[in-house]
């Protein structure tokens, strides 16, 4: 057999323990009024512990119900109807007197609407009218309008605070309301923030791919991705396109002799060279070691046979200042151009055997190969 066990909620709802406070202050004056009413009427004097049990014991009760309950918000709502089938009960008792009965059923059925709308304040008038029928039956149905000065004052203040603590309540409702939507839009606000970050890390990183780290210069593998676009792009405009390969002349003995870090302010010269006399549509990038190949879209063989002496010369005349020395080194190119749809491996191919070729000659020199120069014949 199997035993269960029950567990109470541990943490009430805030309306629980907000209609603690509440119920308690008002459920107070209640009892104040309804005993000066007994009093002054000179009502039977059994009526007060009656009345001390339905108004002073019966909230703490129902908080603990409310408390000890696992749907807590919903044993607070039956909490409120039988408060209004209580004070029906009463009104029937006392015989409808007129002041009590309207603080009795405004309290709770205002309560009742604050809390659930409409279907609240159906709940509120059913269990007043069931407390009514209920008490008439009970006592018999009487009818006793008027009370005593005192009572009314009572009666009147009783209600003036319990409105005023409704309107305290609304206030921190709307306040906290106020508080959670503006926290949402401060971590929405984060959250948007924390995506953009991400995007532009992304983007950041996808460019980091793309860049040798030495020079930042795109690297080998975004001109396998270009070099193919670019190219069908060019034929697309009948235009042709040209590549520069370029490679640094006896860079071993500049490595060798002056350290690997002066090498590497070569490739750098090398690299602010290219960067300057390029244009901004041409792709720069630095192809192996010391090798750059430069991609000329637009571009046929003569001026990418100029650019190229550009290159040559510039970098002839740009020394590196290593220590106290000044390195001139020299470069030497070899161009490839073409009109027609060709692999762009076998174009790549035809400036590195150029290279060889300017290599051969004596190096500093830029040498050209164009099996595929002339322009396509119209059909
Ligand atoms: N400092 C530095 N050196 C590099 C880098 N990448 C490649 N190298 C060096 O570049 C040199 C290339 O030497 P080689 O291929 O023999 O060619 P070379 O000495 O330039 O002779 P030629 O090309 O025939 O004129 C090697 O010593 C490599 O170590 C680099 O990133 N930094």
């Amino acid at each position: 057999m199997s035993v269960t066990r029950h567990t109470p909620s541990p943490q009430p709802h805030w309306v629980v323990n907000m209609n603690r406070r509440n119920r308690s202050l008002s459920f107070v004056a209640a009892f104040l009024t309804l005993a000066s009413h007994v009093w002054l009427q000179g009502l039977s004097p059994w009526l007060y512990p009656t009345l001390a049990v339905s108004f002073l014991v019966w909230p703490q009760l129902a908080y603990l119900r409310a408390r000890r309950s696992a749907d807590s918000m919903h044993s607070e709502f039956n909490n409120l109807v039988i408060d209004s089938i209580i004070f029906g009960l009463w009104i029937a008792g006392l015989g409808f007197p007129v002041w009590i009965t309207f603080i009795l059923a405004i309290s709770i059925t205002m309560n009742l609407t604050v809390f659930r709308g409409l279907p609240g304040m159906v709940q509120a008038m059913a269990g007043l009218a069931g407390g009514i029928v209920a008490g008439g039956l009970f006592v018999g149905f009487w009818w006793q309008p008027g009370t005593h000065w005192l009572t009314t004052v009572l009666a009147i203040s009783s209600i003036s605070m319990y409105l005023l603590m409704v309107g305290h309540v609304s206030f921190s409702r709307n306040h906290s309301l106020h508080g959670a939507r503006e926290r949402q839009r401060q971590t929405e606000q984060e959250l948007k923030q924390q995506i953009e970050e991400n995007r532009q890390l992304q983007e950041q990183l996808r460019e980091q791919a793309n860049r040798d780290p030495l020079t930042g210069l795109y690297n080998r593998r975004y001109l396998e991705d270009s070099l193919h676009r670019e190219m069908t792009r060019c034929l697309r405009q009948g235009d042709p396109l040209s590549l520069v390969l370029i490679d640094l002349d006896h860079f071993k003995s500049v490595n060798d002799r002056y350290g690997h870090s002066a090498g590497d302010l070569v490739i750098n010269q090398l690299a602010s060279v290219l960067s300057a006399l390029s244009r901004a549509s041409d792709i720069v990038c630095r192809f192996g070691g010391e090798e750059f190949l430069v991609v000329l879209p637009g571009t046929g063989l003569e001026a990418a046979e100029a650019r190229a002496e550009d290159y040559r010369r510039m970098f002839e005349k740009t020394p590196v200042a290593v220590g106290d020395n000044l390195l001139s080194v020299t470069l030497s190119a070899g161009v490839a151009c073409s009109y027609r749809e060709i692999p762009p491996d076998d174009l790549i191919r035809q400036a590195d055997l150029a290279l060889y070729e300017a290599k051969e000659a004596g190096r500093n020199r830029v040498a050209c190969r164009a099996p595929w120069t002339s322009e396509p014949q119209s059909a």
